[in-house]
């Protein structure tokens, strides 16, 4: 049946020797068909539309076929040449098509062709749609055209990444033609067509890449990452990943545990006699330093979270000061309403901003005051929790405020004094008999971590207030990265993490009782106690293995390269 059916279709538009028609979902990007049964309307209807398209419009590479030769269609596996489109789809000046595998060649071959050129002389047209094979590494202005039609589907750049240098490792083609629906249906259509080609899964590029040992797992995620970032430092925590910052602080960290299990087993091969008293003492200081890393990059997680995830700053102070402009200015949109109606905010309102390459989730609050007002209790409750939950605090008072002698409720100073927030001073516009020294007034009145008088109106002040407050954060939380150092402080993931906490339970597992007596003056270690010990080292390497990818990884591996998009 299906053979017949792959023969009708075939008087339609035959394919060369060699090539052959694709399944469904490799054909189309934009929209996969399903396999129809050789009986349905949707095949009558389809080869009447086939008729009168030219082929490289044609549908009838979305049904299956079987290769003239062979009779047998290949199967996914043995499709091993990868293509999909790299760059978003849509209308854009450029998009970039990347095929991958052992089959990349011959794809230019039969898909690119010389450029013709501006001067129409006899030579130059004879050149003119000829296939060529390109030197590696070099960007040809060429034609894109249909494999077996020949038919000019776009003019645009071509370039050959010989194997292994090419980011999978494999030969790679990629063409970069203009990005619009129609051009780049084509050129994905007319790839479909080649029986060694399949369409990309997501990630699988880059998955090559990792398999081909190009890349380990952190570099892989800081890959991922660096496409998602959203501000500078987490561009930067990205960059630091690919560049193999992370991978050399957790190989490091892996060769100081091996090189204490090295130690450990020589004394389970040699026996104790045999060995140097002082090869003990090694064993376990290489651990202990070990153990003092991995705590260190552990401690340093709510820092990592920071730069991948945010920070969060609240604003919170009396009613009327400028709570709500002041996110107004910050997220550049009215976020927020205004009026000069004191408790005009009742609920927490939250924007997620880029601050200074930080990001940061800043929460706009209801004004705290005292008040019988049920609704506004509420928000000033939530006001209250919200500041208590900000990794930064900052308070908006009105310069009037100042003035006098209980400037605000008794509740906000009292909350003032505990958390000690940044003060920002607002409406120094205003008449007012002296402009505050905002220095002055935060080491006098409340002890806050830094203060600065502004007008929100006028904008007065309000450059040094975000350069100041932006170096802040960055100090405080350590934020900065120095790409180029070694001992650069690492932004890691929840998984690095995980497998962190894995590797200090066994260590310490090693320091505590497992190893206990062993490395002692007068040892009382049996011969079982240092094979175990032995083992808590082996596990503890394997789990900072599992960071970087250097075990076996398959379970984790699946999750990874599922975050990334087709085409990367
Ligand atoms: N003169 C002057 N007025 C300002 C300044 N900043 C804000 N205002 C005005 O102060 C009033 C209160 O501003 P909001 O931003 O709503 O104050 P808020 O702190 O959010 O007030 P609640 O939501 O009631 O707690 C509005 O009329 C603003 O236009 C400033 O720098 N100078
Ligand atoms: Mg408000």
């Amino acid at each position: 049946m299906l053979s017949r059916w792959a023969s009708k279709i075939s008087t339609k538009h035959t394919p060369k020797p060699g090539l052959l028609r694709s399944s469904a979902h490799h054909a189309s990007f934009y929209a996969p068909a399903p396999r129809r049964s050789p009986e349905s309307p949707w095949q009558a209807r389809n080869n009447s539309v086939n008729a009168g398209l030219s082929p490289a419009w044609s549908l009838a590479h979305l049904l299956p076929s079987e290769s003239p030769s062979s009779g047998l269609v290949q199967s996914d596996a043995q499709r091993n040449t990868i293509y999909a489109l790299s760059t978003p789809p849509g209308k854009a000046g450029v998009a970039v098509i990347r095929v991958s595998g052992p089959d990349a060649l011959n794809v230019w071959q039969s898909m690119v062709s010389k450029s013709s050129k501006r001067n129409t002389t006899a030579k130059a047209e004879k050149k003119t749609g000829q296939s060529f094979v390109p030197k590696p590494w070099r960007m040809y202005r060429c034609q894109v055209v249909h494999p077996q039609s020949k038919e000019v589907l776009d003019s645009g750049l071509a370039v050959y990444f010989r194997g292994p240098r090419s980011f999978t490792g494999e030969d790679t083609v990629e063409f970069h033609v203009h990005s619009g629906r129609a051009i780049l249906n084509s050129v994905l259509s007319a790839l479909s067509t080649f029986a060694s080609l399949r369409l990309a899964e997501p990630g699988e590029f880059t998955r090559r890449t990792f398999e081909s040992g190009r890349l380990d797992l952190t570099e892989v995620e800081g890959l991922h990452d660096l496409i998602n970032a959203d501000t500078s430092s987490q561009r930067q925590a990205a960059l630091q990943a690919v560049g193999g910052v992370l991978k050399h602080r957790f190989e490091s960290l892996r060769g100081t545990i091996l090189r204490s299990l090295s130690l450990v087993e020589a004394v389970i091969d040699f026996g104790e006699e045999e060995v140097e008293d002082d090869v003990y003492q090694e064993a376990k200081a290489l651990a202990r330093r070990a153990r003092t890393d991995v705590q260190l990059l552990l401690a340093d997680y709510r820092r990592s979270e920071i730069v991948r995830s945010g920070l969060r700053l609240a604003i919170f102070g009396p009613p009327n000061a400028g709570k709500s402009t002041l996110l107004n200015f910050l997220a550049k949109r009215e976020a927020a309403i205004v009026t000069n109606i004191p408790g005009t905010t009742r609920d927490v309102l939250e924007v997620t901003l880029d601050l200074g390459g930080l990001p940061v989730i800043v929460s706009d609050t209801a004004g705290i005051r005292s008040t019988d007002d049920v609704v506004e209790k509420i928000g000033i409750e939530r006001a209250i929790e919200a500041v208590e939950k900000a990794d930064v605090k900052l308070c908006v008072l009105d310069v009037a405020e100042l003035d006098k002698a209980h400037p605000a409720s008794e509740e906000l100073i009292t909350i003032m004094r505990r958390i000690k927030p940044f003060l920002l001073v607002n409406k120094i516009d205003s008449e007012v008999s002296s402009p505050p020294q905002a220095t002055f007034l935060a080491d006098q009145k409340h002890g806050v971590a830094g203060a600065w008088a502004v007008s929100l109106r006028t904008g007065m002040g309000i450059e040094t207030f975000m350069n100041e407050l932006g170096m802040k954060l960055h100090e405080t939380y350590a934020t900065h990265l120095e790409l180029q150092r070694d001992d650069a402080p690492l932004v890691i993931n929840a998984r690095h993490r995980e497998h962190l906490t894995a590797a200090l339970q066994f260590l310490d597992a090693f320091l505590g009782q497992g190893a206990k007596g062993v490395f002692e003056e007068e040892s009382t270690g049996s011969p079982e106690d240092i094979v175990l010990a032995a083992e808590e080292l082996r596990y503890a390497a394997q789990a900072i293995g599992a960071i970087t990818g250097r075990i076996d990884v398959e379970d984790i591996l699946d999750t990874i390269f599922r975050e990334f998009c087709i085409g990367k």
